[in-house]
C-alpha cells in the first residue's frame, strides 16, 4: 500500500489466511477448523437482503425460496463486506450472487456522500457481457423503484459519449477493463475521484479477463483501489489466471468453491444437461443436423455451435433450402447487431441460432502468439479476424435454450463444458447433442475423461443419442447431399458478405433506433433468408412415406414433451412439469430407444451407450427432467 492507503500494483504476499467455503455445508475458519453453516436451505429473504430486492425477484419469476447454492453462501458474506472469490459452475446464478448484495449496499448508501465517480465498477471481458449485466441491473433497479443509475461503457464509444454517460456520476459502471483504462488515460475518469468514490469492484468471468489480454488495464485500475474497496471475483472455473487476479486485487478473501456433491469434477459438470453424441463423418454432418431439426427430434430453442464463420453460413444456407430459418452470430458482425441478435433470440423471436464459437481459435492464437506452431487445430480453422472483446460462449445467458448442438466439436473439453452450459441454467434442464467425426474422437475422449466418474466406469456421462435411426438419416440422404452441392464456396462467401453488409447498415439504424425504443425488438430480422432462391416446396416438407414409424414415434414424443412445457422451458423446473411429462409419455430421451421404440414396455432397464443401466438407477450425474 502507498502512503494514501491505496492498494499497490504488486501482488501482495500470499494472504495470511484464506477462508475457504468448500461447499454449502462447510466453512473453513481462520484456524483451519470447520463449522457447519446453519440452515443451508435459507430463502432469499433469510439471507438479509432488502425486501425491495426480494419483491423484484418474485416479479422476475425467480422463486424467492430457492437461492442457488452459490447465492446462499456468497450473499451473506458480501453483505458483511468480505472480499469473495466465487467459483461455481456455469449457469449456477453467479450474477445475482453478486448483484443482489451490491444493490442492497448501494440502496443503503444512496445519497449519503457526494461522489465524483461511480461507487461500483463491474468489469466483464466482452461487450455482450456488459450488455447482459447492464440489463439485469437495470431491470432490478426499475423493479425496486430506487434512484440508482447504472451505465455501460464500451471501448468503441466516442469519448464525448463516455464523458456524458459518466457525468452525474452514475452509481454503477459496467464496462471492460480496457474501456476503464481508456477512460482513465483520457481523463474521462479522474484517478482521484475513483480512489475517493469506489466502494465495490466486481470482476466477472474473472478467468477470462487475463486471457483476453486485460492484465495491464487491470493493473492501471488496481493502483487506484482504496483499501476499503470490497473486491469480488466471479469465475466458472479455477485457473492460474484466477489465482493471479486474486493475488493482484483481493485482500484475504473468502474463497467459495461449490463442488456440490462429490468432488472436483462436479465443480464443472452442468448437471442439468443430458449429454448425447452422434458419430458422423464430416460430410454426413449436414444430413444428421437436417434429420435432427426437420424430423423434430430435438426441442427448441436450439443453439448450434460451429468453429468457423464460413461453416456457420454454409449451415444457414443449407437449412434455408429446407425451409428452416436461423440467425448467425459471429465476431465479424458489428457489436450493435450482435447484441440485437442476442436480444431477439432471448425474446423468442426465432428458434435456431448458429453461433460461430471462435473463442478456442482465439485461445489457440494467443497461446501460439509469436510462434509459427502449426497445430492440427489451426490448420483446420485458420486465423480469422476476431473482435478482441467478443465472446459467444462464456458467460452469455441465452434464455430458455433447450438444446445445444455441437455441429463442430470444440477444441477442448473445457470449451465443451462452457458450450453445453448455455442450456440447463440455474434450475432448468436441457440437452446437448454433439456430432462427432472420426477426427474429433480424441476431444470426445477428453470430454469423457474430464466428466467421467472414475468410480462408476459403467455409466457414460455422454451417451449415444437415442432418437435418431439409421433409416431416418438414410431417408434424407439423397435430398441433403443434392442440396449440399448447391451450397458452394462462392455462395457461402456471397452470403457472408451480404449478411455483413446488411448488418453494418442495420447497426447504425439499431444504434439510434434502440436508444429511443429499447423494447422495439422486432424491427430488424436477423434470421432472414440469404439464399438467392426461395426453398423448393418439395424440400420444405418431408413426405410422410420417407419417415419410418420409429422416427414418427420419437418425434411425437419430443413434441409431447414440449407441449407439456407449454412452450415455456422455465416451467421445466417444477413438479407440475414432471407430472405432465408422465401423462404425455415421459421424457423421450429416457423412455425411448431408436432401435426398439419405447423402452417403458421393456423390463429390466434401458440401454445407454451399449451398456445396460437400471432405469431406476440412472447415472447420478444426469438429473431427471
Ligand atoms: N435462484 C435462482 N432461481 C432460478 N433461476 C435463477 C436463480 N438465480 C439465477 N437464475 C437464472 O439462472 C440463469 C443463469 O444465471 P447466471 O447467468 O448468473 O449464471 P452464471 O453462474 O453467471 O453462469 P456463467 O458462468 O455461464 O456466466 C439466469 O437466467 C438467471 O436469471
Amino acid at each position: 500500500m502507498d502512503e494514501e492507503g491505496r492498494r499497490t500494483v504488486q501482488p501482495p504476499q500470499e494472504a495470511e489466511h484464506e477462508n475457504e467455503v468448500k461447499d454449502e455445508l462447510e466453512e473453513e475458519n481462520d484456524d483451519g477448523g470447520s463449522s457447519e453453516v446453519e440452515d443451508e436451505e435459507k430463502s432469499f429473504d433469510e439471507l438479509g437482503l432488502d425486501p425491495r430486492l426480494i419483491r423484484a425477484l418474485s416479479k422476475k419469476d425467480i422463486s424467492v425460496s430457492k437461492p442457488t447454492p452459490i447465492q446462499r453462501v456468497a450473499i451473506p458474506l458480501i453483505l458483511e463486506g468480505k472480499d469473495v472469490v466465487a467459483r461455481a459452475k456455469t449457469g449456477s446464478g453467479k450474477t445475482l450472487a453478486y448483484l443482489l448484495p451490491l444493490l442492497h449496499k448501494l440502496f443503503a448508501d444512496s445519497g449519503l456522500k457526494q461522489k465524483n465517480a461511480p461507487s461500483a465498477f463491474i468489469l466483464v471481458p466482452s461487450g455482450e457481457l456488459c450488455q447482459q449485466a447492464y440489463k439485469e441491473i437495470s431491470s432490478l433497479i426499475d423493479l425496486c423503484k430506487v434512484h440508482l443509475k447504472a451505465v455501460q461503457l464500451r471501448s468503441n464509444m466516442p469519448i464525448s459519449d463516455m464523458r456524458a454517460a459518466l457525468s452525474g456520476p452514475p452509481d454503477i459502471l459496467i464496462s471492460t477493463p480496457a474501456c476503464v483504462a481508456k477512460c482513465l488515460s483520457t481523463g474521462v475518469l479522474q484517478s482521484t475521484s475513483v480512489a475517493d468514490s469506489l466502494e465495490i469492484l466486481v470482476l466477472d468471468e474473472a478467468d477470462l479477463l487475463l486471457s483476453f489480454g486485460f492484465e495491464e488495464d487491470l493493473k492501471a485500475l488496481t493502483a487506484l483501489l482504496p483499501r476499503r474497496c470490497q473486491c469480488l471475483l466471479m469465475s466458472a472455473t479455477s485457473s492460474d489466471d484466477v489465482d493471479k487476479l486474486k493475488k493482484l486485487i483481493l485482500h484475504n478473501p473468502y474463497i467459495l468453491t461449490l463442488p456440490e456433491v462429490d468432488g472436483v469434477k462436479d465443480e464443472i459438470i452442468p448437471k442439468n444437461v443430458q449429454q448425447f453424441w452422434i458419430s458422423s463423418s464430416d460430410q454426413d454432418k449436414l444430413v444428421h443436423i437436417l434429420a435432427l431439426l426437420k424430423l423434430e427430434l430435438i426441442q427448441k430453442k436450439v443453439i448450434i455451435f460451429t468453429n468457423s464463420i464460413d461453416m456457420s453460413f454454409r449451415l444457414k444456407l443449407f437449412l434455408e433450402k429446407f425451409g428452416i430459418k436461423s440467425a448467425v452470430l459471429n465476431s465479424e458482425l458489428p457489436q450493435n447487431s450482435r447484441l440485437h441478435i442476442l436480444e431477439e433470440f432471448n425474446a423468442g423471436l426465432f428458434d435456431y441460432l448458429i453461433a460461430g464459437d471462435e473463442s478456442e481459435v482465439k485461445d489457440e492464437q494467443l497461446a501460439n502468439k509469436g510462434s509459427n506452431a502449426d497445430t492440427k487445430w489451426s490448420k483446420k480453422y485458420p486465423k480469422q479476424k476476431l473482435d478482441s472483446e467478443f465472446g459467444v460462449v462464456r458467460g452469455i445467458d441465452f434464455k430458455n435454450v433447450f438444446t445445444v448442438v455441437n455441429y463442430d466439436m470444440p477444441g477442448s473439453a473445457v470449451g465443451y463444458v462452457h458450450r453445453i452450459g448455455r442450456t440447463g441454467r440455474a434450475y432448468n434442464t436441457g440437452v446437448s447433442v454433439s456430432l462427432v467425426s472420426p477426427n474429433e474422437m480424441d476431444i470426445l475422449e477428453e470430454v469423457k475423461s474430464l466428466l467421467g466418474n472414475e468410480e462408476d466406469q459403467n455409466s457414460d456421462v455422454i451417451s449415444p443419442f437415442p432418437l435418431l435411426t439409421k433409416s431416418a438419416v438414410e431417408s434424407l440422404r439423397y435430398r441433403a447431399e443434392d442440396t449440399a452441392k448447391s451450397v458452394t464456396r462462392v455462395a457461402v462467401r456471397e452470403a457472408r458478405a451480404q449478411d455483413l453488409r446488411n448488418e453494418i447498415l442495420n447497426s447504425e439504424k439499431l444504434k439510434s433506433h434502440f436508444e429511443a425504443n429499447p423494447r422495439d425488438l422486432d424491427l430488424l430480422k436477423h434470421d432472414r433468408i440469404l439464399s438467392q432462391k426461395p426453398p423448393a416446396p418439395h424440400l420444405r416438407k418431408v413426405p410422410d412415406y420417407l419417415i419410418d414409424a420409429t422416427t414418427k414415434e420419437a418425434s411425437k414424443m419430443v413434441k409431447l414433451a414440449r407441449a407439456a412445457m407449454g412452450n415455456n422451458p422455465s416451467r421445466r423446473q417444477g413438479q407440475g412439469f414432471k407430472r405432465k411429462l408422465k401423462k404425455g409419455g415421459g421424457d423421450p430421451l429416457k423412455s425411448f430407444s431408436a432401435e426398439g421404440g419405447r423402452k417403458g414396455a421393456r423390463k429390466g432397464g434401458m440401454k445407454r451407450g451399449g451398456r445396460s443401466t437400471d432405469g431406476n438407477h440412472n447415472h447420478k450425474k444426469r438429473k431427471s427432467v
